[in-house]
């Protein structure tokens, strides 16, 4: 066991190549004292500009509550690798990717450090466990696998070794979430961890079927991207990180090679880096895939195999299906876990077309998981049957959704948090069904306002999500989505509350909701027009109803982004309002909704919303009788009663 876990104050980051600085800045960043160590001081002090660099660039895009100066103060630098960990309370080693070093510096470490310490490893690939074996203390010892650049990568893998104790590896994952990152349990040292294990099938599974003749380089890559939302084609992705290196893991691993990857390696042919790959660079245009060369291409079969490896992954305890949906898609951009995809395909295609593939081409990797065979004989086949890898919503009133959060208070007040912050809270069809179920099962007798906002702080939504745009179904896009139509006639006051970016469906989203507050910082926009679209969620025409002619069609046909202090010069939204003053302001304009007369709230939104379509006879028809309703409520006697007393009105909606 470990010593009892001080807290942690000081970092020291060994290894200050690009991952091994990019971990010293975010750690710094997040306010530790960090000392930044590599062999040669020119390496360190170059490692050292470059987080120099890299803070005035965050600074420069707002995104740096510090001045750059001050958090680059908190990093020292050496080439003493004693002086570096002997006040360290957390050790991270970025060195290089070979065993026999890193066991050498943590020989080194274990010697120097406290006997408190945390010894972590940044290593991709190798064992934890051997690793650990080079320490006296190896209980001490786990894996934070930082993805590259750490300042932009949110995933962190919190990795157990053998003898990792579970104190350990909870000190890591609470450290973790202190930078601002999202930890994954890892719980085997298991080859790949979680993100690369599933990678790889993404990566050689089109590897094998190109080599056999039965898809081109292009149609894969254009498949996975252009109808199945990945975003990048994985022979683009090979090419990107080096085909060598995919290979050399697989050697290492002694897993079967695709005769594609054998042929560029022996061809040194190994992606951007030597000018050619999978595709030409020096002598081409790269990547040069477009929607129309996707045509026929088998992904359920790189899917299926996907979901394989994630279904062993689960059933040998590595990983939960909820850390390695988080790990895919924090970790590799995947639109949505391995995990919910293969739910929502159905666990028994995927297991029918294992079984198959196993019948026709015979290979190991085709051979169901237990656990997939498990889950499909106990009907747990995935989204349609309410459970497979994950627990479904049963359509039997709000559930525990995956893309959205939400809460409804005992004031009334129902909190709706678009939950994608790795992709700008992008509206996914997943998180338009969710917002749709969620408001149609919720009881609207307990709702009396609702809000809507984005998780993290860059946005409330940049638009639809832009993945797989390509594969979507003309036929069902032609009516303004549901979701918006959804939202605009909920029977209560909604409210966007907006920080960040506001962009394209979310601005629509915005648009939908009665009411929208924003942070000065905030930006707005349909950029639709330069993906050669338009706003196709009732964009256009809440614009043109809302705003003048000129200025809707400048939004529109732009596409430009404008401030928020113009939009509400405009008359977009309500209000702008310093990001200081923000939570009080919406505070005060939601009290006033949750504690107005529902009923009132009711029928004043409804007949202004309808009215306005009307002309001014028929709605000032509708208003006159929603009058006349209102006067017969209990909540009339209320506030007029109230009034008299002078005392505030308790509106019951009755
Ligand atoms: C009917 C309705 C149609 C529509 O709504 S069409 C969509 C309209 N919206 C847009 O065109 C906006 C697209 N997004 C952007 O222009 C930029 O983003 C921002 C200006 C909002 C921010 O730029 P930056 O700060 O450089 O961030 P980043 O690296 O571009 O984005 C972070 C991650 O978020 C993903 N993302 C952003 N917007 C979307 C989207 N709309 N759909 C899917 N993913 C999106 C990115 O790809 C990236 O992901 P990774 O880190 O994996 O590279």
């Amino acid at each position: 066991m470990r010593a009892e876990q001080t807290e942690i104050a000081t970092v020291a980051v060994l290894g200050a190549g690009t991952m091994g600085h990019g971990i010293a800045e975010v750690t710094a960043i997040a306010g530790y004292d960090v000392v930044l160590r590599d062999i040669d001081a020119d390496i360190v002090e170059d490692g050292y500009d470059e987080i120099e660099w890299s803070l005035e660039k965050l600074a420069e895009k707002g995104r740096l509550d510090e001045d750059p100066d001050d958090v680059a103060a908190r990093v020292a630098t050496t080439t003493d690798l004693e002086a570096a960990v002997s006040d360290a309370d957390l050790v991270i080693e970025a060195g290089p990717e070979q065993l026999s070093v890193k066991q050498d510096i943590f020989e080194s470490v274990d010697a120097a450090a406290p006997e408190d310490a945390l010894l972590a490893t940044n290593s991709s690939s190798l064992s934890i466990t051997k690793i650990a074996a080079a320490t006296e203390r190896p209980e001490s010892v786990l894996g934070l696998h930082f993805f590259n650049p750490p300042v932009k990568m949110d995933l962190v893998e919190v990795i157990y070794g053998e003898a990792t104790t579970d104190e350990t590896a909870e000190a890591g994952y609470e450290f973790v979430e202190s930078i601002g990152k999202t930890p994954i349990y890892v719980r085997k040292d298991v080859r790949g961890f979680v993100v690369n294990s599933v990678l790889g099938p993404f990566m050689s599974e089109p590897a094998w079927m190109v080599s056999a003749g039965e898809a081109t380089i292009r149609q894969a890559d254009a498949a996975m991207v252009h109808e199945r939302g990945y975003p990048m084609g994985p022979f683009e992705l090979g090419d990107l990180t080096g085909i060598d290196i995919g290979y050399h893991v697989r050697k290492e691993a002694g897993t079967p090679i695709p005769p594609l990857m054998e042929e560029k390696v022996e061809n040194e042919t190994l992606g951007r880096k030597t000018g050619e790959g999978y595709y030409e660079y020096d002598d081409g245009d790269g990547p040069d895939y477009g929607p129309e060369d996707a045509d026929g291409f088998d992904h359920l079969r790189v899917e299926s195999v996907m979901a394989n490896e994630a279904a062993k992954l689960v059933g040998d305890d590595v990983a939960t299906p909820e850390a390695i949906d988080t790990g895919m898609q924090l970790g590799a951009g995947f639109p949505e876990g391995t995990c919910r995809r293969a739910d929502d395909i159905g666990l028994d295609t995927v297991l029918d077309k294992l079984r198959t593939l196993h019948d026709e081409h015979g290979d190991d990797r085709y051979e169901p998981a237990d656990y997939l065979v498990e889950l499909v004989e106990a009907g747990h086949t995935g989204t349609e049957a309410g459970r497979g890898f994950h627990e479904n919503d049963t359509g039997d009133g709000p559930g525990d959704y995956h893309t959205i959060n939400w809460a409804l208070d005992d004031n009334g007040l129902l909190e709706v948090e678009l939950d994608r912050p790795s992709r700008m809270n992008a509206i996914s069809e997943t998180l338009a069904d969710e917002v749709v179920d969620l408001l149609s099962s919720v009881d609207d007798d307990e709702v009396r306002a609702v809000v809507f906002e984005g998780a993290g702080d860059r946005a409330f939504s940049a638009g639809a999500d832009i993945s797989g745009f390509a594969d979507r179904d003309p036929a069902q896009t032609s009516e303004p989505t549901e979701v918006f139509t959804t939202v605009a006639e909920y029977p209560r006051p909604t409210l966007a509350r907006l920080d960040g970016y506001c962009l394209g469906a979310g601005l629509e989203l915005a648009l939908a909701c009665d009411l929208r507050l924003a942070t000065t910082d905030s930006e707005f926009g349909f950029p639709e027009i330069t993906l050669g679209l338009l706003p196709g969620g009732g964009g256009t025409q809440r614009a043109i109803r809302m705003l003048t002619d000129a200025r809707a069609k400048e939004l529109v046909f732009r596409g430009e982004h404008i401030s928020a202090e113009r939009a509400a010069d405009w008359g977009l939204i309500n209000r702008a309002v310093d990001a200081d003053e923000f939570d009080s302001v919406v505070g005060a304009f939601v009290e006033d909704l949750v504690s107005g007369p529902p009923i009132a709230l009711r029928k004043a939104k409804r007949v202004m919303n309808e009215g306005a379509d009307e002309s001014l006879d028929a709605g000032l028809e509708m208003e006159s009788q929603a009058f006349a309703l209102l006067l017969t409520t209990d909540d009339v006697k209320e506030g007029t009663a109230a009034f008299a007393a002078d005392r505030e009105p308790e509106f019951e909606g009755q």
